[in-house]
């Protein structure tokens, strides 16, 4: 009897790349439609026309050349068209900021027309449901999820938790010591780094913590913030700019759907268990969670905002950190000298006897000078998460319309030798006179002189950088204090290739983590 044949994976992409196709044809019409007969919102009332930039294909604009390691692209681009131009991906006006100044003018002093964010098919409509803070609109709502964000973000609140981050940090080395059986095995730093991560954010959030790699949550809460970035980088889903994509199945749209719920589920599920054992009269540490629910009747928060507000930090607040501890490891074995001169400064200032703390860190300008330029080589996030404007603006001659999507070029900013000679070697000798954290250097009058672009900018720079900065620190002086870490004979790391779409890390790698000296085990009570 004839069947109706299985429909695979390769069929769907088959289907999908016909629709596309004609989709292609319908809106190449259109495209050249409106840009013969429609150039109004390409040049305001004076005439001043939009930046240039690259000459795209009709429907998908310039998107074949930023399916992998966009900021490349926007790199040579910045080369070709200046600090400011534009980018066409779809229906949608991207430009890219490729200079400080620029960044400051338009982000910071225009900040009450510059800091929105488009609303995205896949980030904001259908993964975050209109809810959270990372991708609403400038508006009331945001203004209120900032506000009990910051509740919990800002260097205040941290000061109260910093003894959670200082555990974490030791439990981090301990695993490190235990797991790499003391320098005789080699040991992949990833998940362990994910995992002071994570723990971190669930104490903030649901004052609980994982016991172990092994934990059925760390391996989930990963996957789902490493799923978040691969769904949402801000140039890579040709389903944002191309409506009709919105309306048909495609792989795109299933996996935001899925991600969604199960977001939802898992953290939503963390939250009623907390509403269950609040209810119950039991004790329930402070976190995110306990003041959402203790205050919901003022704020006004339904489930769904709860949930999604606790999804925004657990995405935000984990891939990232984790990412600059994992490049840390991945780079240190191959600068001996950095590694050395890393050591004999914490001997000096810290001694043998007791691990790094946070009242150190003024004294070790080497270290501090190591995690910015860690930093300044590998942002997680090249295109960060773009603003937009919410009205017509025109800058230096350049008309920006309304809803244009600005992205900052962080790549490009932090490999210019203007201010950073020979940027593509690394050296941490470039920071060792910035004293700065990198929560005040963003505030520096002159925006040449901020160590790197890798928070964002203006009113939407990210709320989480003071825990940020204060975790990577705890986690990677003790590293440094406790280990000599190097490279495994014939397992050369790859610092070139990278993992991920939009959040990057390095590719798996191993190294050798051997204690220093007889005292790393002692202090660290094992
Ligand atoms: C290395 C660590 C981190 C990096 C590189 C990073 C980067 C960023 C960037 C680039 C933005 C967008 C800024 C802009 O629009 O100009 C952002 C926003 C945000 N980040 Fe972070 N972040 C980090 C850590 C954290 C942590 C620990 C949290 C804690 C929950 C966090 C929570 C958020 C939130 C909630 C937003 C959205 C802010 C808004 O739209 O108003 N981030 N982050």
């Amino acid at each position: 009897m004839w069947r109706l044949p299985q429909l695979t994976r390769s069929h769907v992409e088959s289907m999908t790349q016909l629709v596309v196709l004609v989709a292609s044809v319908v809106s190449a019409l259109v495209w050249i439609l409106r840009h013969r007969f429609s150039s109004a919102r390409r040049r305001d009332a004076q005439g001043k026309p939009i930046p240039p930039g690259p000459i795209g294909l009709p429907l998908i604009g310039s998107f074949p050349f930023l399916t992998k390691y966009p900021e490349l692209s926007l790199d040579t681009w910045s080369q070709k068209f200046g600090p400011l131009y534009s980018v066409q991906l779809g229906n949608q006006l991207f430009m890219i900021i490729s200079d400080p100044q620029i960044a400051k003018d338009l982000m910071v002093t225009n900040g009450s027309i510059f800091s929105s964010r488009k609303e995205m098919f896949l980030k904001s409509k259908t993964i975050f449901a209109g809810r959270g803070i990372t991708a609403t609109p400038y508006n009331d709502t945001w203004r209120q999820h900032r506000r009990i964000a910051a509740g919990w973000l800002m260097s205040k609140a941290v000061e109260s938790y910093t003894h959670v981050l200082d555990y974490e940090a030791t439990v981090l080395v301990q695993d490190l010591y235990h797991d790499g059986q003391a320098g005789c095995a080699p040991i992949n730093p990833q998940p362990y780094a994910g995992r002071c991560s994570l723990n971190n954010m669930l104490r903030i959030v649901f004052g609980t913590r994982t016991d172990s790699i092994r934990h059925p949550l760390v391996a989930k809460a990963l996957r789902l913030s490493r799923e978040f970035m691969n769904c949402t980088g801000p140039m890579s889903n040709l389903t944002d700019f191309v409506p009709l994509l919105q309306r048909i199945p495609n792989p795109m749209v299933t996996r935001g759907k899925q991600l969604h719920k199960d977001l939802v589920e898992t953290y939503g599920g963390m939250i009623l268990d907390i509403q269950d054992r609040l209810k119950a009269g039991e004790d329930v540490s402070d976190c995110l969670v306990k003041t959402m629910i203790e205050t919901n009747e003022e704020e006004g928060l339904d489930h769904l905002d709860m949930a999604i507000l606790c999804s925004a930090f657990m995405i935000g607040g984990v891939e990232t950190t984790a990412s600059i501890m994992q490049w840390f490891s991945a780079l240190i074995p191959a600068y001996p000298e950095v590694q050395a001169k890393a050591h004999a400064e914490l001997d000096r200032v810290v001694g043998r006897g007791r691990l790094p703390t946070v009242e150190d860190e003024k004294n070790l300008p080497y270290i501090h000078a190591i995690i910015k330029e860690v930093e300044r080589c590998h942002n997680p996030f090249w295109l960060g998460t773009p603003h937009t404007n919410v009205q017509d603006f025109t800058y230096r001659g350049w008309f920006i319309p309304k809803d244009t999507v600005l992205v900052l070029n962080t790549f490009t900013m932090h490999h210019d030798a203007t201010r950073h000679a020979d940027p593509y070697t690394f050296n941490p000798d470039r920071y060792l006179h910035d004293n700065t954290l990198s929560s005040e250097s963003a505030n520096l009058a002159n925006p040449y002189e901020r160590d790197h672009w890798m928070f964002g900018a203006g009113r939407r720079i990210c709320p989480g950088m003071w825990v940020a900065e204060r975790e990577v620190w705890l986690a990677i002086s003790r590293m440094l204090w406790a280990f000599e870490m190097v490279e495994i004979p014939g397992e050369p790391i790859d610092l070139r290739e990278y993992d991920g779409l939009s959040g990057r890390s390095p590719v798996p790698f191993r190294i050798r983590l051997a204690p220093r000296d007889e005292q790393v085990k002692v202090v660290l009570g094992l």
